[in-house]
């Protein structure tokens, strides 16, 4: 530990340091005004008046100087954070973007750069390069502390070594009270996971880590890493980060535009299929038996199955004369058009045949049923056999007729996606065969079966999914869009190469003409990589970040592979929390399928959130229900430990309201939260009307909130209180890993609230009454 310095020698310190922080917003000031005075000239050239490239190139630079404008004020928060001190007399300081003075000499570097990984990695026991870190701590614009950690005592000058200073930055940080946000950590990332944020692009790399080390944070600062890395891919591609759920992309939303990120899309599972929100849940028993791959297969032969024959010969009915009477067409003869059984099946197994898309396909039935009935209209009509424009005429003359399309569309219909997995879940006749064929047991179609418009599920989406690949989208319309698509696209990227080169915005941006074509393309003018991607269901991302990924099922893998053809993916997870039925009970038995051989795996095994001594209850639970993953190490001890209380279930109402002020009290601003068996949330939620209690993302604003497990996954609060743990181990065959999620969410204090004795795995030894 480093000696503390007396009160003049930090004042001293403070001071210079100062000097330097005073220096660089100085800096930023500069370059604020600078992109603020081009966004008015953009502005002053603008008006609606002008040629449509000279409308395009303005529009174009001002979203350049406003993003650039935007971006360096988001910066003002604690902009230089750290300095090292290196082996050869040099000195560098940190921060969240990279600047220069006017002579052009870098006077902070952006912590994503190369040169700034030693400031994350030197450990006492290697330190690289470095003499000494020191973290700035900054209140606006002033230095208020510094933290010191010398790695070379021998090395630093005198003064210097008169000026060290103490407390770790880390426990600082770790201390402070929850927001309900999550921030970002920049300042303190630690060795481990700076190994994890700075891993190679390619490739899937799994993070596998207990509660509370940091694998969202870290899986966040990758992203923006990444995206300063190697933006000249992933700028263009964008970056999808996949959550468990509305909440907690709340939660962690914050943490990428403060690392100055905008090309990231935040999604759930249930949210990754344009124009479906997902907001009802599976049984347990139904989220099981659609997140197995089986699955697929039975959407296939659903698919199949909507492609029929009829029993017998098609017979349908077509008018040959039409009347107007009182301005209404009527039919005055009508005319019996024959296709035998045998033409039948030979339509559907030559549409079959051609391996294309049900929709697609459907174009080659429909047209081989209309050529055979043109035939047997043209011989019952005695007329001579029909050459290739009579038979065109023929076809489109038959086609307009409703009782042929009706024909024609009840042997294999036009489907969306909707339609036929909407028709699959709710139609007995269309479920047990389609699950017969897909290797289902009776019972788990039964399982799946649901009354018809039930909502969505997100269990539904990979099906969904399955569904709009099988499909197919309209080859005609598809092709044509994606021509007037391709023109657009050179236009934009010829108007954006000229502007830059009018502007000079590329080399001192970085901004490559495709990504300002990409921003430019398409209807909005200004939507950006991140705005296309999201609407865009065969969107291919550069990389995947999945968290929380322990909770996907297997059928939810493939259509997050279909999302990442390069699969370059972040895997972030803890296989001893998985709550979902239908969740990951091995890396590899997801993985493997895609990547076999080539996913790499990182421990995280440091423990940032949840103190030593709550972490000892937790421990006792991950020993009984996960006994071969290994618990975290805490890195702090709590100050307060944690309580069991035992109390009769009809003293609740009276008993909790004053537990939660008296809680709310001990935190000051912090968060808490009540965690409840999930058949109990609504009881408890009604004793506490003042807490937040829906999964809505303002809950995350409230100082309290009364929440599930499942809610409360990936979140954290200063004060936790369990309600009825022998409830939560016992709702469902995950109930351990519920109860170990719940006894990790907090960062302060724990009490749980029991009505029976406690259950064993939660030895009392560690509780205070
Ligand atoms: N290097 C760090 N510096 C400061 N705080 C950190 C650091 N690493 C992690 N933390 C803090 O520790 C807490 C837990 O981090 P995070 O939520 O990323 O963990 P997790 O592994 O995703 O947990 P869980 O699996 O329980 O969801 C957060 O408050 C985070 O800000």
């Amino acid at each position: 530990m480093a000696p503390r310095e007396s009160s003049s020698t930090l004042a001293e310190a403070l001071r210079a340091e100062q000097r330097h922080v005073s220096m660089v917003y100085d800096r930023l000031d500069a370059a604020r005004e600078r992109a603020a005075s081009a966004l008015s000239a953009e502005h002053r050239r603008g008006g609606p008046g002008g040629t449509h490239q000279a409308r395009l190139e303005r529009d174009i630079s001002a979203a350049e100087h406003a993003r650039r404008f935007a971006q360096l004020t988001s910066l003002e928060r604690g902009l230089c954070f750290g300095r090292v001190d290196d082996t050869g007399g040099e000195t560098y300081y940190i921060g969240r973007t990279g600047l220069r003075d006017a002579h052009n000499e870098l006077v902070l570097i952006d912590w994503r750069a190369p040169a700034a990984r030693p400031f994350y990695t030197a450990t006492p026991s290697d330190p690289g390069p470095l003499v000494r870190r020191r973290h700035l701590h900054t209140r606006g614009r002033t230095v208020v502390g510094l933290d010191d950690e010398v790695f070379d005592l021998t090395r630093l000058s005198e003064p210097d070594r008169r000026g060290l200073v103490g407390e770790a930055a880390l426990m600082a940080a770790l201390r402070r009270g929850r927001t309900g946000r999550m921030g970002d950590v920049v300042a303190t990332i630690q060795a481990e996971q700076d190994q994890v944020i700075r891993s190679g692009l390619a490739g899937a790399l799994v993070v596998q880590g207990g509660p509370g080390t940091g694998k969202t944070v870290a899986a966040l600062h990758r992203a923006a890493y990444l995206l300063y890395t190697h933006r000249d891919t992933l700028a263009r591609r964008g970056v999808l980060v996949i959550g468990p759920n509305a909440v907690f992309l709340r939660y962690i939303g914050q943490v990428l535009p403060s690392l100055g990120e905008t090309d990231v899309v935040l999604t759930t599972v249930g949210e990754m299929f344009p124009g479906v929100r997902a907001t009802a849940a599976d049984t347990p028993e139904a989220a099981v038996v659609k997140g197995d791959t089986r699955m697929a297969d039975v959407v296939a032969a659903a698919t199949r199955d909507r492609q029929r024959v009829p029993g017998g010969d098609l017979e349908v009915l077509i008018d040959v004369r039409t009347s107007v009477r009182d301005g209404v067409e009527v039919a005055v003869e009508r005319m019996a058009l024959r296709i035998d059984h045998a033409t039948c099946v030979r339509a559907r197994d030559r549409a079959r045949a051609v391996r294309s898309p049900h929709n697609v396909a459907r174009k080659l039935f429909v047209d081989t049923a209309l050529t055979a009935l043109a035939h047997d209209e043209a011989r019952r009509l005695d007329m001579p056999p029909l050459d290739a424009e009579d038979l065109r005429h023929a076809r489109a003359a038959l086609w307009s007729q409703p009782p042929v399309r009706q024909a024609l569309d009840a042997l294999w219909p036009e489907l969306t996606p909707a339609r036929l997995v909407g028709d699959l879940l709710s139609d007995p006749a269309l479920l047990y065969p389609a699950a017969r064929a897909g290797g289902l047991r009776e019972e788990e179609a039964t399982a799946l079966l649901r009354p018809p418009g039930s909502p969505w599920t997100a269990g539904d989406v990979p099906l969904l999914d399955e569904a709009a690949e099988l499909l197919g989208e309209d080859d005609v319309t598809g092709r044509a869009s994606a021509r007037d698509a391709a023109r657009d696209r050179r236009e934009a990227e010829r108007y954006a190469a000229e502007v830059l080169t009018i502007t000079g915005v590329g080399e001192t941006e970085l901004v490559e003409a495709a990504e300002l074509a990409d921003r430019t393309a398409g209807d909005g003018g200004e939507r950006t990589t991140a705005d296309r991607a999201a609407a865009d269901r065969r969107w291919a991302y550069g990389h995947v970040i999945v968290d929380e990924a322990q909770e996907l099922s297997a059928m939810a893998w493939r259509m997050v592979m279909r999302r990442v053809p390069a699969r370059s993916l972040t895997v972030v997870g803890d296989i001893a929390q998985t709550g979902s039925a239908a969740g990951a009970r091995s890396w590899g038995e997801m993985l493997d399928p895609y990547v076999k051989g080539r996913w790499r795996e990182t421990r995280l095994l440091v423990n940032y959130r949840t103190p030593a001594q709550i972490m000892a209850v937790a421990t006792g639970v991950l020993r009984a229900v996960a006994p071969t993953q290994e618990p975290p190490v805490s890195v702090r001890d709590g100050d307060t430990p944690p309580r069991a209380l035992r109390v009769p279930a009809a003293d609740l109402p009276t008993m909790l309201p004053a537990l939660v002020a008296e809680e709310l009290t001990e935190i000051g601003d912090g968060r808490l939260a009540v965690l409840t068996p999930d058949a109990r949330h609504l009881e408890i939620a009604a004793l506490l009307p003042g807490a937040a209690a829906t999964l809505t993302p303002d809950a995350l604003d409230s100082p309290s909130a009364v929440l599930t497990v499942t809610q409360a996954k990936g979140l954290e609060f200063d004060s936790v209180i369990i309600i009825a743990p022998e409830e939560i181990l016992t709702q469902s065959p995950k109930g351990g890993q519920d109860l170990y999620v719940a006894l990790t969410r907090p960062t302060r204090r724990l009490t749980v609230v029991h009505h029976a004795p406690l259950p064993d795995l939660l030895t009392g030894e560690h509780f205070t009454d």
